[in-house]
């Protein structure tokens, strides 16, 4: 509660319109009643919900500006996908693995949103979402739709494997927390951009979950991202996800060593010679492996 009341003011905005954005939006897909629709009309229909949000958006127009506008906004946009994603675990085909994805994923952003407000309010912007993070990570979402769509469609059945789905929000709800540990540790040294100069205040920080790998947010979000496709029932995202961010991480963990060592220098070679990257197969930054190539957008998240 202690936390929670020294949030800073946009913090405290995300977390209100998640809250009430949930409330609002849950109460309805289960009672249907929302400005007087049936229950048939509000599920099945994509006006209904379209409507309600529509008429949120107009509220929080109305009462906010700038900032706080963006925040509010994609904090009760978020809620009323997290709400869609309850609202689909009633069911018991597979739009059910598609709700247990919808809460993993609307959850992740709107906690890292807040994780920033908590930890380190001098860099919160919108972005701190991370709604945005690359092309490839928005390629990468719609790929994992369709898939799970045209199976859905075509073989129904492989996506009630409900036991194998729960295995994927375990491994999910692991990664959060793995990754948020992180930034609770490193706090004001945890930066959604990866940094170029050393400010007079960045300490190395080698303990807590640190002192078990030197990447655990990645290590988290690694171990999330596979997660979210083991949830959905994707055998070829699951392939492909593990492959892709296995690439993305190897790149950036080498490209943010590269600084830290500059930053640091003894300091982070001695702890990088005591506790590996925690990256499967994933050796980081060393003088005798600068061959890799790095890409530009390599410096964000
Ligand atoms: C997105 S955070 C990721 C941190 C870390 N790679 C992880 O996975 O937990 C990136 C920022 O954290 C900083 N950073 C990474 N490891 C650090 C450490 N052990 N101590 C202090 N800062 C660190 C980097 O300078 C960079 O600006």
């Amino acid at each position: 509660m202690m936390v929670i009341r020294n949030i800073c003011p946009a913090g405290k905005k995300a977390l209100m319109w998640f809250l009430i954005s949930t409330l609002i939006f849950t109460t309805s897909f289960f009672s249907g009643s929302v400005l007087g629709f049936s229950s048939e009309l509000w599920a099945l229909t994509y006006w209904g919900p379209a409507l309600y949000f529509c008429l949120l958006t107009f509220i929080l127009r109305y009462c906010y500006t700038g900032f706080m506008y963006e925040v509010a906004l994609r904090s009760a946009f978020l809620g009323a996908t997290f709400s869609l994603g309850i609202f689909l675990t009633s069911f018991e085909n597979g739009w059910r693995v598609f709700g247990l994805y919808t809460i993993i994923l609307s959850f992740f952003h709107f906690s890292e949103f807040v994780s920033v407000a908590l930890t380190n309010p001098r860099t919160l912007s919108v972005s701190s979402f991370i709604l945005n993070h690359s092309v490839q990570y928005g390629v990468a979402a719609v790929a994992s739709w369709i898939e799970w769509a045209v199976e859905f469609y075509f073989f129904p059945d492989m996506k009630t494997f409900f036991w194998l789905s729960y295995c994927g929000v375990v491994m999910c709800i692991a990664g959060e927390v793995f990754r948020k540990s992180a930034m609770f540790t490193a706090k004001t040294n945890f930066n959604h951009t990866v940094q170029f100069v050393k400010r007079p205040d960045h300490e190395l920080v080698t303990h807590g979950v640190y002192s078990i790998c030197r990447h655990p947010s990645y290590v988290g979000w690694f171990y999330w991202s596979i997660g979210t496709q083991i949830t959905l029932l994707n055998p070829i995202c699951v392939i492909i996800y593990a492959v892709a961010s296995w690439f993305f991480f190897r790149e950036r963990v080498y490209a943010e060593e590269l600084t830290l060592i500059t930053f640091f220098g003894p300091q982070y070679v001695d702890y990088q010679k005591r506790v590996g990257t925690g990256l499967p197969c994933i050796k980081g930054y060393t003088p005798d492996n600068t061959s890799q190539h790095l890409r530009d957008d390599h410096w964000s998240y």
